[in-house]
């Protein structure tokens, strides 16, 4: 569904990301692992059309995405919950709502997409009247999946959706998330969380430095020792947290 060929992003002088090739099949989830600076979310921009790669390709439903503009790639059914969650903080949890509805591709199954989204987000659903910035830091990352959902996506790309959240709000946010991978849509999740990761995800690739260091099935990598030792606090934390 999503395939990335020999993309590399740089900012001048400085590589971010160097020759990854990696793929999404349909209705998977597949994450992207690393440290702070490692690449990950110039990955992440590099698909979504907010930064232009280098070099490489990015090709969606078979399609290259090279020289589609931006806001058009929405329509192609590629929805982004950046980094920061980017959502209006003055208007209401339903007024952000209706705007990741505009989208023309929304209009189709709009009610059903709707009620798919009350269902993931009956907190939403309660609260739809309240100021999103009032909001806790989990309801509003909650806000902002939701929103990228209501534009009725083929692939959801989160970039670090559980970034300074408390343990226990983060569970929910990964919990929600395979709620959606269950209901059948691609994701492709970018997280430093490698434990709750590793946990939801089917595939995962991990990056070092900008370079795709290894990938895998979710399940073979969660065992792994070497993905232990640099991506699982070592074997102590294994020990304590499994
Ligand atoms: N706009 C930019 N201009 C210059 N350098 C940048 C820019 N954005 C990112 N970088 C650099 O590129 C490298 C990769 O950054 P990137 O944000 O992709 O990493 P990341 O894995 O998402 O990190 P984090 O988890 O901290 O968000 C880092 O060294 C970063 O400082």
């Amino acid at each position: 569904m999503l395939e990335v060929i020999g993309l590399s992003v740089a900012y001048g002088k400085h590589a971010a990301l160097e020759n990854a090739n990696l793929s999404v099949g349909e209705g998977k989830m597949v994450a992207i692992l690393g440290a702070n600076g490692a690449g990950k979310s110039s990955l992440l921009n590099a698909i979504a059309g907010r930064v232009k790669p280098a070099s490489g390709r990015v090709v969606f439903a078979g399609q290259d995405l090279a020289n589609v503009p931006q806001h058009e790639l929405v329509e192609r059914g590629l929805a982004l919950v950046p980094e920061g969650r980017g959502i209006f903080p003055r208007l209401s949890v339903e007024e952000n709502l209706a705007l990741g509805a505009l989208p023309a591709r929304a209009r189709v199954g709009a009610k059903a997409q709707r009620d798919k989204v009350h269902a993931l987000f009956p907190r939403l659903t309660e609260r739809s009247r309240q100021i999103a910035g009032t909001m806790s830091g989990g309801e509003q990352q909650m806000v902002a999946i939701a929103r990228a959902l209501m534009s009725n996506p083929a692939v959801l790309l989160l970039d670090e959706p559980s970034l300074g959240l408390a343990p226990i709000v983060a569970q929910d946010v990964f919990r929600a998330l395979e709620g959606i991978r269950a209901g059948g849509l691609t994701i492709m999740l970018v997280e430093q969380n490698a434990r709750a990761t590793l946990a939801i995800a089917d595939r995962a690739y991990l990056i070092e430095a900008g370079r795709i260091a290894g990938s895998g099935r979710a399940a073979d990598l969660r065992d792994d020792p070497a993905v232990i030792n640099a991506f699982l606090g070592g074997a102590s934390a294994r020990e304590t947290n499994t």
